[in-house]
This record gives C-alpha cells, sequence and structure tokens, in this order.
C-alpha cells in the first residue's frame, strides 16, 4: 500500500494596500531567507481565518480585516509523510490602515514592496503563479504544487535532497457572491 501522506494546515497573509504589498523576510525555520506573506500553523480548535489574524499580529504586530484569497495545496518530495494546505488570505479590498505597530519579530522582518517589483526571486518559486490572483482579488482560486527531486538520478543528489517545483495547476473558484461583490 503506497504512504498515504498526513495533512499539515497553515495560513498566509499578504497584505496588500494601493500600489504596495507587505512581506516578511522569514528569519528562521520553514523558508528562511524568503519573502512570504505572515503565517504559520493553524492550532487545534482554531479556525484558518482566527489563525490568520493570530500569526499576523505575532509575526509583525498589526491587524486589519481579511478576506479569502484561495488555497494551495503542496507535496514536497523533501517531506513525503506530509500534504501541505495552506489557506490564503488578503487584506479587505480598498483598506489603507490597519491597527497595532508595524515591528519586526523573531521570525519576521515585515517590508514593504511596490506591486511592480515583488521580489520573486527570493520567494517559493510557485508564488509568482498565484500571488497576482491574490492581489487583484477578483476570483478565489485553489492551486496545486509539486516539488520534486532536482535530478531522478540519486546518486547525483546533495545531501541535502534538493527539491523544485515540478508540476503544478491552478483553477478559479466559481464565485456568484464576490462577482456580485465586484458589481455593485
Ligand atoms: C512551497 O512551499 C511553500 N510555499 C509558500 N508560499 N508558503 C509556504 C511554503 N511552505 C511553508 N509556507 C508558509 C506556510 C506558513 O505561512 C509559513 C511557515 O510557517 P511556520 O513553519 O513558521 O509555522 P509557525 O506556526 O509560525 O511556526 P513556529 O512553530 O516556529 O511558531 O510558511
Amino acid at each position: 500500500m503506497p504512504m498515504i501522506p498526513r495533512i499539515r494546515l497553515y495560513t498566509n497573509v499578504f497584505v496588500v494596500f494601493e500600489g504596495k504589498i507587505l512581506l516578511g523576510m522569514k528569519k528562521r525555520g520553514v523558508g528562511e531567507g524568503l519573502y512570504n506573506g505572515f503565517g504559520g500553523k493553524v492550532e487545534p480548535g482554531e479556525t484558518p481565518l482566527e489563525a490568520a489574524h493570530r500569526e499576523l499580529k505575532e509575526e509583525c504586530g498589526i491587524d486589519l480585516p481579511l478576506i479569502h484569497a484561495g488555497r494551495l495545496l503542496f507535496l514536497s518530495a523533501a517531506m513525503p509523510s506530509w500534504a501541505f494546505h495552506i489557506e490564503l488570505y488578503r487584506s479587505a479590498p480598498g483598506l489603507s490602515t490597519y491597527t497595532g505597530e508595524l515591528a519586526e519579530s523573531d521570525e519576521m522582518r515585515p517590508e514593504w514592496f511596490p506591486l511592480s517589483s515583488i521580489p520573486y526571486s527570493q520567494m517559493w518559486s510557485g508564488d509568482k503563479l498565484w500571488l497576482p490572483l491574490v492581489i487583484t482579488g477578483e476570483h478565489r482560486f485553489l492551486a496545486r504544487e509539486d516539488y520534486d527531486r532536482e535530478t531522478d538520478d540519486a546518486s547525483k543528489e546533495d545531501s541535502q535532497g534538493q527539491v523544485e517545483l515540478k508540476r503544478w495547476w491552478i483553477a478559479l473558484e466559481q464565485d456568484p457572491s464576490r462577482t456580485e461583490e465586484k458589481r455593485k
């Protein structure tokens, strides 16, 4: 029987104001050295939305209304016993203020980027496929990514067994309520 991975549920929040996006440089742990939204594991008893607000506050000190933007599912050959599920959120459209004080934490260093110069080369390689959909916020989406070994020849792998994005797809959600919101 093939190994069936268990699901790890995370959140990730992108704050998008007029013309700019707030990203965080991850200082430790998963994704260290990469820019990302703010997020982490959903704790027992928490909804993903509650976890998204909590992680945003813990990692960069702020809070603001969020909307669900999409869902990312991925597998990585580096961690074959897990299937990763990330609920993606963005700040509600039209906002330009937050509560709290933007501050660096032990996990993330926040930084604003113009939407025209998002540092995709310093982000997870799949992010460039779906982050534009988060930014426009017109459609919720489901994205699927598979990170596999760089080489099929195990003898050529380095000691860290590096993985790269090998396959992906994205589907837009049929979302009459959001279309309705846009019409108003
Ligand atoms: C392809 O892999 C990933 N892509 C993207 N876009 N984001 C990812 C990927 N792998 C992990 N992430 C996100 C998911 C979370 O938002 C963070 C990782 O969270 P972390 O492991 O730091 O979780 P915490 O609960 O904050 O951890 P602590 O236990 O250290 O507090 O990266």
